[in-house]
């Protein structure tokens, strides 16, 4: 087991010295972010996996919040509970199960994280995101990622799904990223190139997939953008984003594909639209997001997102 701060909860132990920042103690080095996980300390974890499910993996799904049913369809399914893989953390979101599902979908290799981990739940982004490498060291070529959204575009309804075909990174503006400390060139170059992060093949086959289920009118292709959270949106915030260009904004999906891509993955990620963010400064309890609300969007939208996903995982297979 490692004795890292990388492998317990986010508030470190009792007498854990690099949980305390003591100013007047010249003996303690802070660890930057890319450290936490080693890449050592990540193959250990990969073969964990690997060995546990007698399966390499060929794609990796993280599941939004309210749709871990993505990972209810894989069949032949293996279970790994997060608390019971070495140096994994603990999923703290309702909506968020804290599992690993490895098995089959559609004839694919399949590995899917039934629980996500926030930048809000307290981890650095790096730990964030670890689980992406964990993914690439199992062999995982492609990463779906998803996630549940407040729609900023004014067109979008409750329950559409948007495909992301770019990001913008406000944790990014501010400074923070989970490749910000030494880089291993193992993982990926020092400055990754995040244009056409999105895999444009993939955002096509999945508009052509909508039109077979009858739900292209519910389909959009649009820019996502990550807050640390755990407050949602104020309506001037909301404001900017949408001066930015940002058609949906939630609180996870951006780290996961900067590590992702940092790593040569292809992406494909989507946000099914919770809740309608409004513009208008309103008394109106209704125009106010909750995680109860968008858990039920989710519930009654999960069908559909599971059809789309074992759709494009289908195409994924014809293709190799
Ligand atoms: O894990 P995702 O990004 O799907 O979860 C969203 C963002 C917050 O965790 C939560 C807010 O309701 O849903
Ligand atoms: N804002 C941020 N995150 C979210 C939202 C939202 O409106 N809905 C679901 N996750």
């Amino acid at each position: 087991m490692c004795s890292r701060d990388c492998c317990s909860n986010p508030r470190g132990k009792a007498g854990d010295k690099s949980a305390i920042n003591d100013p007047a103690d010249s003996t303690i080095v802070p660890t930057a972010q890319s450290q936490l996980y080693p890449y050592e300390v990540i193959q250990e974890i990969a073969d964990f996996i690997v060995k546990g499910s007698g399966i390499r993996p060929k794609i990796g799904i993280i599941c939004g919040s309210g749709l871990g049913s993505l990972a209810d369809i894989i069949q032949d399914a293996k279970v790994f509970e997060y608390e019971k893989i070495p140096n994994f953390p603990v999923s703290t979101v309702e909506g968020h199960a804290g599992r690993l599902v490895v098995g089959t979908l559609e004839g694919a290799n399949v590995m899917a994280m039934q629980g996500r981990f926030h930048f809000y739940e307290g981890y650095p982004l790096a730990k964030c995101s670890m689980p992406v490498r964990v993914m690439k060291l199992c062999g995982v070529e492609y990463l779906f990622a998803t996630n549940a959204a407040g729609g900023i575009n004014p067109k979008y309804a409750v329950g559409d799904i948007m495909l992301m075909h770019d990001h913008v990174n406000m944790l990014g503006f501010a400074g923070n990223s989970p490749l910000q400390g030494p880089n291993d060139p193992r993982f990926g170059p020092r400055f990754p190139a995040l244009v056409n992060s999105y895999n444009r093949d993939l955002i096509n086959k999945a508009i052509e997939i909508s039109k077979i289920m009858g739900i292209e009118s519910n389909i959009h292709v649009g820019v996502y953008s990550c807050l640390g959270g755990p407050t949602y949106e104020t309506i001037a915030e909301l404001k900017a984003l949408r001066m930015m260009g940002v058609d949906a904004v939630g609180m996870s999906t951006v780290h996961e594909v900067i590590t992702a891509r940092h790593c040569d993955m292809k992406v494909f990620a989507f946000s099914l639209i919770t809740n309608k963010c409004s513009i208008e400064y309103s008394d109106k309890k209704d125009d106010e997001a909750n995680h109860e609300e968008v858990m039920a969007v989710a519930k009654n939208r999960q069908k559909a997102c599971c059809e789309l996903v074992s759709r494009l995982i289908a195409e994924i297979q014809k293709g190799s």
